[in-house]
């Protein structure tokens, strides 16, 4: 089975289009206003329909209300919600259940018991991402979308294989066309995500970084 590859942060038609044709799996839109790759919602429905049929489109939120989320599904339609704020197992449940989009739940890491923890969604989310902790002592750090790895470690300490939710997690942090083939083969994860990875500049996506990013994801068990 190939790794299922997410994009995160597009924000252009161009960035879209080469995502779409790199052969991604999911692409992220952030709704985060200090983020870079912030879009507004007549661009995220603009970048939504260009992908929606070639695959899955994901709205990226922190700690969203619902007037947001009711925006979001009424204009950009995803086919999942993405929470990286520290939205409770109810209030993530309360989000699919309100809005009937399925969610994902990003989780940040330092170590095994992190991974163990996110067990806590289990029922109350559709999906979860290991993302690395935004440094605290870096000031305007955002929630994600750092450049920044966990050790690797802790996701492969972790028997995941007998739970739905472990077993379909997302890995994210500090991936890179030059890292995910290490990260995936050393985690046995069958998805990962990227944004920063795949840039030349905060915001801005390279086209060649993101082909080189999901061919070494797609191939990373088929190489030495
Ligand atoms: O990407 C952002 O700007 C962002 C802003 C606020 C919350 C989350 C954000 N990104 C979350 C993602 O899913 C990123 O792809 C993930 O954190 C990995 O980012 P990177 O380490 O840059 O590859």
């Amino acid at each position: 089975m190939t790794t299922e590859v997410k994009i995160c942060g597009i924000n252009s038609a161009e960035a879209m289009q080469s995502t779409l044709d790199a052969g991604a799996d999911y692409v992220g839109l952030v709704f985060f206003e200090r983020s870079p790759r912030n879009v507004d919602l007549a661009m995220a429905r603009t970048l939504a329909d260009m992908a929606r049929d070639r695959l899955q489109v994901i709205a990226l939120v922190v700690d969203a209300d619902d007037a947001l989320l009711e925006a979001i599904a009424r204009e950009v339609a995803p086919h999942l919600i993405q929470l990286h704020g520290k939205e409770t197992p109810k209030r993530a449940n309360d989000v699919r259940r309100q809005f009937g989009i399925p969610v994902m739940k990003a989780v940040s890491v330092a170590g095994p018991d992190d991974v163990r923890g996110a067990l806590a969604y289990d029922g109350f989310v559709d999906r979860l991402l290991f993302d690395a902790k935004p440094r605290a002592d870096e000031p305007g750090a955002l929630p994600g979308g750092n450049g920044v790895a966990f050790d690797w470690e802790a996701l492969a300490a972790v028997e995941r294989d007998a739970n739905d939710l472990l077993a379909d997690c997302i890995l994210a942090g500090g991936l890179t066309p030059e890292n995910v083939a290490e990260a995936v083969r050393l985690t046995g994860v069958r998805a990962v995500d990227v944004s920063s990875g795949v840039e030349s500049s905060p915001g801005v996506k390279d086209a060649e970084r993101i082909r080189r990013f999901i061919s070494a994801a797609k191939t990373a068990n088929q190489t030495p």
